[in-house]
């Protein structure tokens, strides 16, 4: 795996080194070891799947408050997506800033998310599967979320909002209290 540092600390694009043959390809996506050298130490207990039909789709941003705070791992394994990070660790010098990147079943990349991120994307195709690690259990009444256009943080999306929960519609725009988590 090959390991590389966002613009907001902690968090990394994590690049899978296929062995290829004949038959196809087979790729590590988790070592104990290798994580490690991250400093990563959290287990992973809970993996969740989803699948979203429809191009232009978002669900986020979302994160769990402390003391739910978790580690996520995210994976695409069909068709493609915009992948997003907002940085909300109480007085981190990226505070709000975000971070975007392509994942798709083709590039076969993840994103490793530390504690104190929100978390969201957008379907670049039909019919995106997303693969999640999570440290932490889900927490329904610890659920915190950003809403994808808030003006604070004003993420550039790839495509017009299509889609989206009515959860994700009802998240309250930030305001000058929001001091993270
Ligand atoms: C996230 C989650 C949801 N659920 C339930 C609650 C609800 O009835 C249904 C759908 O939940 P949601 O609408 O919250 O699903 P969704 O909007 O896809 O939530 C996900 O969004 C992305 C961006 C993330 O980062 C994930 O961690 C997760 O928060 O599934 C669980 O049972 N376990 C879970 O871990």
């Amino acid at each position: 795996m090959i390991f590389t540092p966002t613009p907001l600390t902690g968090s990394y694009v994590i690049g899978l080194e296929p062995f290829t043959d004949e038959r196809g390809w087979f790729a590590r996506f988790y070592c104990e070891k290798e994580f490690e050298r991250l400093g990563h130490t959290g287990n992973w207990v809970q993996m969740n799947h989803s699948t979203t039909y429809a191009k232009g789709s978002l669900r986020g941003m979302h994160y769990q408050l402390p003391p739910y705070r978790e580690i996520k791992m995210v994976r695409c394994i069909a068709g493609a997506v915009y992948d997003v990070i907002i940085d909300i660790r109480e007085g981190s010098a990226t505070f709000l800033q975000w971070f975007g990147t392509e994942l798709s079943a083709a590039n076969k990349n993840m994103l490793y998310i530390p504690e104190g991120f929100a978390h969201g994307f957008q379907c670049l195709t039909d019919n995106c599967e997303l693969i999640y690690h999570h440290t932490e259990f889900y927490t329904p009444n610890a659920e915190g979320g950003i809403r994808f256009d808030d003006p604070m943080v004003n993420i550039q999306w790839p495509l017009p909002a299509g889609v989206l929960s009515a959860r994700d519609g009802a998240h309250p725009y930030l305001t000058d209290d929001f001091k993270g988590i």
